[in-house]
């Protein structure tokens, strides 16, 4: 057990996978920032409410609301008041009206909603990050507020530290992570250690890619030539080639990945607090 502990933590967020699926989300606004907003919340299957004239919708909000006619409903109106925060779960406004903002935050706070004001770091209850996505891998880059630009460049350097073939990986163990509860059932105690033991170690030894492209055959040869043994087998040894695969996309941004309307079946999230966390000191 390590217990070398850090005597000073502090000054940072938390990182977490927020669960969404079928919430009330309310975007004010349907400029630029509220079509990235539009883009992040779809990938939850949450419900989106958007309230902004329709002169004000930008190009890539508009090809939203076209392309999900079932999951954005739009109003084509401005803000009339805390009236519209009814039955919502979470807010974001993305104005350029900084004191209709402030004012919509306050009503926030009263009816206990999260909220994130893109023009107001200071008020908001989260943040967003520079997102990579790849399946149920979900890679968030934050800087706690201190350096919007530079979340995107790093963003772009740990995407390059990616095989690309994590997604799929995660898909294939998530499956694997299944069979092995048909083969050891219950919930934690000593079925649970075991199950643990022998899936860290089979994640140590294989490579990314030959998770990738485990199939269903060479699942079932895992359990009985593996697991049933007591042991963790080689990809070889199941059937599994070592020829170098080509990958055609790579890992993707936020963008290209919804374009795929690839859905996450699982909640797995990476998160890296960039700076903010331990030598800047807060605004706040
Ligand atoms: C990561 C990303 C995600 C997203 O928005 O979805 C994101 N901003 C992105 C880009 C970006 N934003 C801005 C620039 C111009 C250059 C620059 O200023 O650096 C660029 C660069 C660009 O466009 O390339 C301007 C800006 N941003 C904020 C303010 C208000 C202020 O600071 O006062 C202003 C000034 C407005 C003004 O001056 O009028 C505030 C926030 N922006 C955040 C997130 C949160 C903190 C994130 C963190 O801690 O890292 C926070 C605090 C609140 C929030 O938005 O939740 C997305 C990257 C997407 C990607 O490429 O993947
Ligand atoms: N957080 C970030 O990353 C970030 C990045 C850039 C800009 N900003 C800030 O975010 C805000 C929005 O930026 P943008 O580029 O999307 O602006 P934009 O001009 O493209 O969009 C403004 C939107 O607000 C809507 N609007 C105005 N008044 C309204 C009202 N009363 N009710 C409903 N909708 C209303 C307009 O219809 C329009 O859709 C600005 O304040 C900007 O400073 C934040």
């Amino acid at each position: 057990m390590d217990l070398s502990l850090d005597p000073n933590l502090g000054g940072g967020s938390l990182l977490i996978a927020w669960q969404l699926k079928d919430k009330n989300v309310l975007i004010v606004g349907g400029g630029e920032v509220a079509s990235q907003r539009v883009e992040s919340i779809l990938v939850t299957d949450a419900r989106i409410t958007v309230l902004s004239p329709e002169k004000g919708l930008s190009l890539r909000t508009k090809r939203f609301l076209e392309l999900y006619p079932d999951r954005i409903v739009h109003y084509d109106r401005p803000f009339t008041g805390s009236n519209e925060l009814e039955n919502m779960d979470m807010v974001l406004t993305a104005i350029d009206d900084n004191n209709l903002s402030l004012e919509i935050v306050g009503m926030c706070r009263k009816a206990k909603i999260p909220v994130n004001a893109a023009d107001i770091p200071d008020l908001c209850d989260f943040y967003f990050g520079a997102q990579i996505r790849d399946g149920p891998l979900q890679i968030m880059i934050s800087t706690n507020g201190q350096g919007p630009r530079l979340s995107a460049l790093i963003k772009q350097k740990v995407q390059g530290s990616l095989t690309g073939f994590e997604g799929e990986a995660l898909r294939k163990v998530g499956e694997l992570r299944q069979l092995l509860k048909v083969y050891e059932p219950g919930v934690g105690g000593a079925a649970g250690r075991k199950r643990m033991k022998w899936m860290t170690q089979l994640c140590n030894q294989w490579e990314m890619e030959e998770f990738a492209s485990m199939d269903a055959d060479m699942m079932k040869r895992i359990m009985e030539d593996g697991w049933m043994q007591g042991r963790c087998p080689t990809f070889e040894e199941v059937g599994g080639k070592s020829s170098r695969r080509t990958l055609a996309g790579g890992p993707q941004t936020i963008s290209s990945w919804s374009k795929n309307l690839l859905i996450p079946s699982l909640s797995f999230v990476a998160g890296l607090v960039v700076a903010g966390l331990i030598s800047i000191p807060r605004r706040r």
